[in-house]
């Protein structure tokens, strides 16, 4: 794999802790890529990619806009236990002791689980605002904070 002096200007080589895989950063724009770059970096910052590519642990709560899933057909927990549960899993992540997809797998209460948690490509307008804001900041590699929409209280992970 390239190390940093094998790389064209402007790049540098950084070690995602979310996932433990490597990835790329434009030191002049800050955006980064899981590719190994094979050109110079931009020193424009792109006005941000048109598509993300995100999994997401979703946890609802008896608020939630439909309080029921694969997991439970009647969610009774409040939103501060939703929201307990959701840092407790992304603390096992971000400790390396259970991956993303396992965690997503097991626990979420979107019907995406049974993809790992992997909701596939998406643009701006797709997906309730709090939610698209919280993916369209991440990093691809990067793990958001307990992100909260009427569906309930999710993390998200940028994959592409
Ligand atoms: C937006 N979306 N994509 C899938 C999905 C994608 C790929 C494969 C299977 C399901 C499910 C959903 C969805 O709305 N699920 C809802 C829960 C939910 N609410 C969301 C709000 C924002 C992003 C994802 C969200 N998922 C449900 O199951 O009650």
């Amino acid at each position: 794999m390239a190390d940093d002096e094998q790389l064209p200007p402007g790049w540098k080589k950084r070690l995602s802790r979310s996932t433990g895989q490597h990835y790329y950063l434009n030191i002049y724009t800050k955006e980064s890529q899981w590719d190994v770059p094979d050109k110079p970096a931009e020193p424009v910052a792109s006005s941000g990619p048109e598509q993300v590519q995100c999994s997401h642990l979703l946890v609802k709560h008896k608020d939630s806009r439909r309080p029921s899933s694969w997991r439970e057909e009647n969610i009774t927990r409040t939103k501060e236990e939703a929201l307990d549960m959701v840092k407790s899993y992304r603390e096992q992540i971000v400790q390396g002791k259970a991956s993303f997809a396992d965690l997503a797998q097991k626990y979420s209460d979107c019907s995406s689980a049974r993809r790992g948690g992997d909701l596939g490509p998406f643009g701006k307008g797709a997906m309730q605002k709090p939610f698209e804001l919280a993916a369209f900041a991440l990093k691809v590699g990067e793990l958001s904070e307990p992100v909260f929409t009427d569906s309930g209280v999710h993390i998200i992970l940028r994959t592409v």
